[in-house]
């Protein structure tokens, strides 16, 4: 870590400075107390003697003025460092992160254990990165010690030549590290915990809590009637629960008060009278030669309670040190996760030529304009975690340029066949050919290149659409005229034209817009007039992220396609085979008939492979149609085919027919 930070421009002057600033501002309050203590030793002589070193009283004030102006602006120019080294770590961790997240393949970034794992090396609702804590933690061990030996210092130097001075400073510090005990022992959780609730009224409670605040049930609450019913369910919940149970800070708080008194408190109590009753009653003892001075009482309890804390702050840092170096170890864990599948783009060693990362495809560079040929040999296939086979011993074959239709009920496994063509996943059982070769042994960098596919868990991502379209083909993202063309193409230009922002419009902002409550009469705010409903956009209110800025289903798959369309069209001749996963769900009946005829003249010669529930628009045309059921291939040929055959396929399709005759 420290080699990575070093490596990091401007970093070590910060560093530098930020250390520095670090262990003057320890050394600083024991100078100041030494000072205070030296007032007091002028004070006490001047009580004492009737005389004035002035020499030594000019000192010491000055020592005292200094020591409080040089900690204000250590404290400034802390603050003045903190904030660009924060960053500069922060953003070049943020890097690394997204580096180590972006190399995971499907199934690796799909296992839980895997989640787990990045969301503790990048918490999501922290603003520190794990990284400047450890640096900052570090820092601060060191000047804590610091701190405890001028303290030690200072507290040797009050010690001399006060004979009963030992004795109040030991009681000083048991009162201290009771108090101490008891309240770490008040506040942590020793071991390994878990939390969580059974009380079934509270999770009931919670759930109606949460159905109301979230703006996704609004229009079923609303259109259903059912708000007066939510109420008194809410009411009844709440009473039923009582003070029972509550959130986890809660009952954390409550178990916390209930232990608040203890025998150890107790007797906390009475330690902390005891150093004054004790220097009382050896006043009275010896009323002529009383041992100590009341000023060195006062300041040796200052120095112990100062020399305490920073006893204390030690021992709880050393032990968050081990806790933050192995989150530190965490973060550079994540760079090795072992991909189920190595993504070659992000194997530094990868070298195009060399055989060992896979045969190039296509060999000697040529064109794809008259497609791939795909064929599926026995192949079984379960998900990872899953023990049901979602392809069970699927064979077929679909030559160079032909269009596939797959069909079939719902989870009978269509999506999966394309995914396993993109190669996103491996089959459990059997063999995938592209042209002929095994899919495992193509160089998977190149397979990517040569196919678009569009799936039908399609997301936007939360970027301008201008960025959501161009991203189909990223060394066009900069040609506005492509990205305008491949919209057109995908029937989205004309809803795009229409927005204020046009091609610039954010469908789901990233960034949260913050204000205070706005005075009467605002009408314009960051320049522009005030649109709550944007700020309610922004701040993610409307669905929790899933607003889509007032776009339709259809208008979002739009956009979906034109990224597609990118790179799909026969121009493209990198581009052998396009994959669409259900490419029309979200549209209207003429939007979907423009669509096919589009996608069928577009593609020229190239294979393309559908997976669809409707039946005819396109089935009509397809060179093979797959009729799947339960994880396998039941009917299998062309449309004329399968209708003679009678069979499922030709059931359904009459029924979907029949229901235009
Ligand atoms: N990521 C996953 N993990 C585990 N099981 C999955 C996963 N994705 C799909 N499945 C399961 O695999 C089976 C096939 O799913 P698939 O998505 O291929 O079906 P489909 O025919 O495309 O369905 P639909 O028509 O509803 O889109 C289903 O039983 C489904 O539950």
């Amino acid at each position: 870590m420290i080699k990575d930070i070093a490596s990091l421009r401007q970093c070590w002057p910060l560093f530098a400075a930020f250390l520095a600033v670090e262990l003057v501002t320890a050394i600083v309050p024991a100078v100041s107390v030494y000072y205070s203590g030296q007032l007091l030793t002028i004070v006490q002589t001047a009580v004492e003697h009737r005389t004035v070193d002035s020499k030594l009283l000019i000192t010491a004030v000055s020592g005292t003025f200094i020591s409080s102006i040089i900690l204000r602006f250590l404290h400034y120019a802390r603050k003045q460092i903190y904030q660009p080294l924060h960053l500069r770590i922060k953003l070049f961790y943020s890097v690394h992160i997204f580096r180590a997240m972006l190399r995971l393949d499907v199934p690796t970034f799909d296992d839980p254990a895997i989640q787990h794992q990045l969301s503790q090396a990048s918490p999501k609702h922290s603003h520190t990165s794990i990284a400047f804590s450890a640096v900052t933690l570090t820092i601060r061990l060191i000047s804590t010690a610091l701190q405890l030996v001028s303290h030690v210092f200072v507290l040797a130097h009050v010690l001399r030549n006060q004979p009963d001075g030992p004795l109040l400073a030991v009681l000083y510090f048991s009162y201290s590290i009771l108090q101490w005990s008891n309240t770490r022992n008040s506040y942590t959780t020793k071991g390994v915990w878990a939390a969580t609730t059974s009380d079934e009224d509270y999770i009931r409670s919670e759930g109606l809590k949460l159905s109301v605040h979230n703006p996704i049930h609004r229009k079923e609450i609303v259109a259903s009637g059912i708000a007066p019913f939510l109420l008194a369910q809410y009411q009844e919940a709440v009473r039923r629960v009582g003070d029972r149970a509550g959130d986890y800070y809660e009952v954390i708080f409550n178990l916390h008060s209930r232990q608040g008194f203890s025998a150890s408190t107790f007797f906390q109590e009475l330690l902390r009278s005891l150093p004054e009753i004790v220097f009382t009653l050896r006043a009275v003892q010896q009323p002529s030669t009383i041992p100590l001075s009341l000023a060195s009482l006062g300041l040796i309890k200052q120095t112990s309670q100062s020399f305490t804390t920073a006893a204390f702050s030690l021992v709880d840092e050393t032990g968050s040190v081990t806790e933050m170096l192995s989150s530190v170890k965490l973060l550079y864990q994540i760079t090795q996760i072992p991909n189920h599948r190595a993504e070659q783009l992000w194997d530094p060693d990868f070298d195009p030529d060399d055989p060992s990362f896979g045969i190039p495809f296509p060999e000697d560079d040529k064109a794809l304009e008259l497609g791939i040929s795909i064929e599926f040999r026995n192949v079984s296939f379960m998900y990872p975690g899953s023990n049901a086979y979602a392809l069970r011993n699927i064979s077929f074959k679909i030559e160079q340029g032909q269009l596939c239709v797959i069909v079939g009920n719902n989870g009978s496994g269509k999506s999966t066949i394309l995914k396993l063509i993109a190669r996103l996943y491996d089959p459990t059982d059997g063999q995938i050919l592209i042209d002929g070769t095994d899919i495992r042994t193509l160089r998977l960098a190149d397979l990517r290149r040569a196919i678009s596919v569009l799936f039908q868990d399609y997301t936007l991502f939360p970027l301008s659409i201008r960025d959501n379209i161009s991203l189909g083909d990223p060394p066009h993202t900069s040609d506005l005229s492509k990205i305008q063309q491949a919209a057109q193409l995908g029937g989205a230009d004309a809803f795009i034209e229409r927005l204020p922002e046009k091609y610039n419009t954010y469908l789901d902002r990233p960034v949260e817009s913050y204000y205070s409550p706005l005075p009467e009469g605002t009408t314009t705010l960051f320049g522009q007039p005030v649109d709550y409903g944007r700020v309610r956009d922004a701040s993610g209110m409307d669905g929790g992220g899933t607003s889509n800025r007032g776009l339709s289903g259809g208008q979002v798959q739009r956009i979906a396609l034109s990224r597609t369309f990118m790179r799909s069209v026969v121009s493209d001749q990198s581009v052998g085979l396009l994959l669409f996963d259900e490419p029309s769900a979200s549209l209207d009946p003429t939007a979907e008939h423009d669509l096919f005829e589009r996608l069928r003249k577009l593609r020229g010669n190239k294979t393309m492979v559908f997976s669809s529930h409707r039946f005819g628009n396109l089935t009509r045309h397809a060179d093979l149609i797959l009729y799947m059921n339960d994880a396998v291939v039941v009917e299998e040929g062309t449309h004329e085919l399968l209708l003679k055959y009678n069979g499922e396929y030709a059931r359904i399709w009459k029924l979907q027919a029949g229901a235009f005759l």
